[in-house]
C-alpha cells in the first residue's frame, strides 16, 4: 500500500510532543512491513536539520492557490532516519514557518490551513496518488475537507483519509477567512452543524470537526480515550459529532518505537541493559545524578518528563516534587511550558530548589537528556488531568522505570496497579494507578511505590522487570492501522 502522512511533526526532526513520535514510529513500522510511506511536513526554520540526511530541493515553484492569488513554494526532500520526508517551504511575506517555533502564533489557523492546502497541491501536481492519506490533529483537519470538496474533482477521486486525533482540546477554531484563503469559499455551506460549524460558537469554524466529518475513518490514540471522547467530557464539545460518526471512529493504542526507545542500544545512555542485566540500570542512575549534580545517597529517583500544561496535571507534578523530598526521594523534572504563568511557576521552583542535592528541574526541550532520565529513574509520574494515550509511561516501562499514573485515557490501557487490579494477575502488573485529582490521591500511590522501593527492593525490581516485559511496540497498532487502511480503501 502507498501511504502519505501529512502532519505538523515528525520526530526527531520536528518534535513538540508525542505526535512527532507517533508519525515517525508508525511510518517506520509500516515500511518494515513492505508498504511505501512518505511524510509531508512544513519546513520550519527551527526544526532539527541535523537529523535530516540528503536534504535537497525536490520541486521548485509549487503554485498554491491562496486568496484568489497564489503563494509559491519550494518543496525539499530528505531522509529522517530512513523515512522519506517532504518539507514545504512557502515564499510569502507571512513567513508561515519562519517563526522560531512550531505553534503558538496568532495566525496558527492560517499557517496550517495553508500547509494542508499546499500538501494536497503537492500531491496533485507531482501525480502522487496514495491509497491512504493519514493526517493528524487540528492542524491537518482541513485535508479531508479540501480533498473531498475540491481535489477529488481534479484527479484525486480514489484517495482515502484516516484522521487521528491526539488531543481533542486543541481544535483549530477559526473564522471564515480560512474558507476564502483555501478556495473552499461557500460560507453558508460550511457553517452548518453537519459540516464545520463549531459546537460552542455558531459563528466559528472548527477544523478538527471538519476532519471528523469528512474523513473515511477517525481514530484517537487509545481505546479508553475513544470511550471518554464519545461518552464523557473529553471530546471538548465534539462528543456529539463523534456520536454521529461513530460507525467510522475507534481507538488504536499508540506504540513506541523500540529502535529509538531501547535500553539495550540507546545511543544517549552510557550503560546498556535489559531485563536480564537489570542491575546495570543503577549505573545510569549514577550517570544521571552526576550530570545533574545530584547527591548519591540510597534514595529512589522519581522523574517527570513532558509538557508542562494543565492537561498534564501540573498541580500534581508540583506537589510530587515536595512530597518526594519529604519522603527522602529524589526528583528530576524535564519539561517545557507554552503558558507563561506555568513556565514562571516552575522557573520559580527551579530557583528555589537550585541548591537542593535531591532535586533538579530542567525547563526546556532536551531529547538527549530525556533518554538518560528514563534510564536513570526508578519511578516515572504521569498525573494527567486527561491523557489520550501517553507515551512517557510506556517509555518508562520499557526502561524499567515504574510508572505512577492517574487512571485516565491511555494510562488506564497501559498501566496496571500492583496492589489493586482486578483484571491482571500479580505477575502481569506493572505500576501504580490513582484516580482522583487531589494531592492525597497522588500521595497514596507514591507512598506505596516509595515504600516498596525502600522496604522490599527485590519486589520493586520484579515490578520494574514485569513492566519491561510488556510489548508496547508499534507491532500491534500498525496491524490495526493497516486493517483500517484496507477497510477504507475498499469502500
Ligand atoms: N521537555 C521535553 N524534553 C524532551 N522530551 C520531551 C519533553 N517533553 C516531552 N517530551 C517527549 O515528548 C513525548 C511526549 O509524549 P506524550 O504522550 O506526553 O505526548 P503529548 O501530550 O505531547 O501528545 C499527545 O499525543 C500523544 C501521541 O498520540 C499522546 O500520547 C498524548 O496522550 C497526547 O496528549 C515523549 O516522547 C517525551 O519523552
Amino acid at each position: 500500500m502507498y501511504i502519505v502522512q501529512i502532519a505538523s511533526e515528525c520526530a526527531p526532526v520536528i518534535k513538540a510532543g508525542g505526535l512527532g513520535d507517533v508519525v515517525y514510529g508508525l511510518s517506520r513500522e509500516l515500511e518494515l512491513r513492505g508498504h511505501t510511506v512518505e511524510i509531508i511536513l512544513p519546513k520550519y526554520d527551527c526544526m532539527r536539520y541535523d537529523h535530516i540526511w540528503g536534504l535537497h530541493e525536490a520541486y521548485r515553484d509549487l503554485v498554491v492557490p491562496w486568496y484568489g492569488a497564489a503563494i509559491y513554494c519550494d518543496v525539499y526532500c530528505g531522509w529522517v532516519y530512513g523515512r522519506l520526508c517532504f518539507f514545504i517551504d512557502p515564499h510569502s511575506e507571512d513567513l508561515f514557518f519562519n517563526r522560531s517555533c512550531y505553534y503558538g502564533c496568532n495566525d496558527d489557523n492560517m499557517r496550517f490551513a495553508f500547509f494542508s492546502k499546499a500538501a494536497l497541491e503537492f500531491l496533485l501536481l507531482t501525480n502522487k496518488r496514495p491509497d491512504v492519506i493519514h493526517c493528524h490533529d487540528w492542524q491537518t483537519g482541513l485535508v479531508p475537507v479540501l480533498l473531498f470538496e475540491i481535489y477529488k474533482y481534479h484527479g484525486m477521486e480514489y484517495q482515502r483519509v484516516c484522521y487521528t486525533i491526539h488531543n481533542f482540546k486543541h481544535q483549530g477554531i477559526s473564522g471564515c477567512d480560512v474558507l476564502w484563503a483555501t478556495g473552499l469559499n461557500k460560507e453558508s455551506y460550511y457553517f452548518a452543524d453537519d459540516r464545520l460549524q463549531d459546537p460552542f460558537n455558531p459563528f466559528a469554524l472548527n477544523l478538527m470537526k471538519g476532519g471528523i466529518v469528512y474523513s473515511n475513518f477517525i481514530t484517537t490514540v487509545s481505546p479508553h480515550h475513544a470511550w471518554e471522547a464519545h461518552y464523557g467530557d473529553f471530546g471538548y464539545g465534539l462528543g456529539h459529532t463523534i456520536h454521529e460518526h461513530q460507525h467510522k471512529f475507534g481507538g488504536v493504542l499508540n506504540g513506541i518505537d523500540y529502535e529509538v526507545w531501547n535500553p539495550q542500544a540507546d545511543r544517549y545512555i552510557p550503560h546498556h541493559y535489559d531485563a536480564d542485566t537489570f542491575t546495570e540500570k543503577a549505573k545510569n542512575k549514577q550517570a544521571l545524578r552526576e550530570q545533574l549534580w545530584l547527591g548519591h545517597g540510597d534514595k529512589p529517583l522519581i522523574a517527570y518528563v513532558g509538557r508542562l500544561d494543565q492537561q498534564k496535571g501540573v498541580h500534581l507534578v508540583h506537589h510530587a516534587i515536595y512530597y518526594a523530598l519529604y519522603r527522602q526521594a529524589q526528583f528530576v523534572l524535564l519539561g517545557s511550558a507554552t503558558e507563561t504563568a506555568i513556565n514562571n511557576w516552575f522557573l520559580h521552583e527551579k530557583n528555589h530548589l537550585n541548591n537542593n542535592p535531591d532535586c533538579h528541574i530542567e525547563i526546556g526541550f532536551n531529547e538527549e537528556l530525556s533518554h538518560l532520565i528514563y534510564a536513570g529513574a526508578d519511578l516515572i509520574i504521569v498525573p494527567s488531568n486527561y491523557e489520550p494515550c501517553g507515551l512517557t509511561q510506556m517509555i518508562g516501562l520499557q526502561y524499567g522505570a515504574v510508572p505512577v499514573v492517574r487512571g485516565v485515557g491511555g494510562l488506564l490501557n497501559t498501566v496496571f496497579d500492583r496492589d489493586y487490579d482486578n483484571y491482571h494477575e500479580p505477575e502481569k502488573r506493572n505500576g501504580y494507578v490513582f484516580f482522583q485529582t487531589d494531592s492525597q490521591a497522588l500521595e497514596s500511590a507514591l507512598d506505596r511505590a516509595i515504600g516498596l522501593w525502600y522496604h522490599y527492593p527485590k519486589k520493586f525490581q520484579n515490578l520494574a522487570i514485569q513492566g519491561m516485559e510488556y510489548d508496547y511496540s508499534w507491532s500491534n497498532p500498525a496491524t490495526q492501522y493497516l486493517s483500517i487502511y484496507e477497510y477504507i480503501r475498499h469502500k
